[in-house]
């Protein structure tokens, strides 16, 4: 629950290709839920775009940042900068921000009164590959993503979060869609 003029922080953690970056995107078009951008040294994917998708930065520009936390996924550096939050609590009240779990957790205990953590999985995993090659990934892009540590790390709950978050199974939009309605009733209470 939460009062109506209170910042509060959506955080959308789960395995890669669960639906995280969907899920952002449907919060803010039917919700106004601004999204905060994180920056990263990957490289765009087809259709992705500096300050749009994330702040793109080189290995130089990145650690000109003021990070809240960054990990290493995948062999690349990502991190959610204070600036990206500030930016984001400017437009809004309501915000929401996507990152693996080790930033879930990092959160947690940085702002444990200010976040609703969901974590996104799936029932079959091996969905989540044909989710990606779906989305255009690479074959590269693909095999090193679920042979990285953070991958198989990321599909499960991790022990600190279990109590913390609200599962939402993304096997089906539709019912994912219920659920997520529902949240933001409760949080507007
Ligand atoms: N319920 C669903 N059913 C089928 N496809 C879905 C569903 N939810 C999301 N997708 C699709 O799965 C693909 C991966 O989703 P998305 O990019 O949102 O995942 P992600 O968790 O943000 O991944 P990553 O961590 O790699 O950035 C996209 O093509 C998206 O359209
Ligand atoms: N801890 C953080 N994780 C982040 C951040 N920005 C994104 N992510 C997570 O990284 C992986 C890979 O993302 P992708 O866009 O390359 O598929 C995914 O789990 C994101 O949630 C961040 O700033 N901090």
């Amino acid at each position: 629950m939460m009062r109506t003029q209170e910042r509060h922080l959506i955080v959308i953690t789960g395995a890669a290709g669960t639906g995280k970056t969907t899920v952002s995107h449907y919060l803010e078009q039917q919700f106004g839920v601004t999204r905060v951008l994180t920056h990263t040294t990957r490289s765009p994917r087809q259709g992705e775009a500096d300050g749009v998708d994330y702040y793109f930065e080189t290995e130089a520009s990145f650690f000109k940042n003021h990070f809240i936390e960054h990990v290493t996924y995948g062999g690349h550096l990502y991190g959610s900068s204070e600036e990206g939050l500030e930016r984001a609590f400017k437009k809004n009240r309501l915000v929401c921000l996507v990152l693996d779990t080790a930033g879930a957790q990092t959160y947690l205990q940085r702002f444990p009164e200010l976040v609703t953590i969901l974590y996104l999985t799936v029932n079959d995993p091996d969905q989540l590959k044909e989710r990606m090659v779906q989305r255009g990934d690479s074959v590269t892009a693909l095999q090193q993503r679920i042979h990285s540590d953070e991958y198989i790390r990321d599909l499960q709950v991790p022990t600190s979060l279990q109590r913390h978050v609200k599962i939402i199974v993304n096997d089906h939009w539709q019912a994912t869609t219920a659920k997520l309605n529902q949240l933001m009733l409760q949080l507007d209470d």
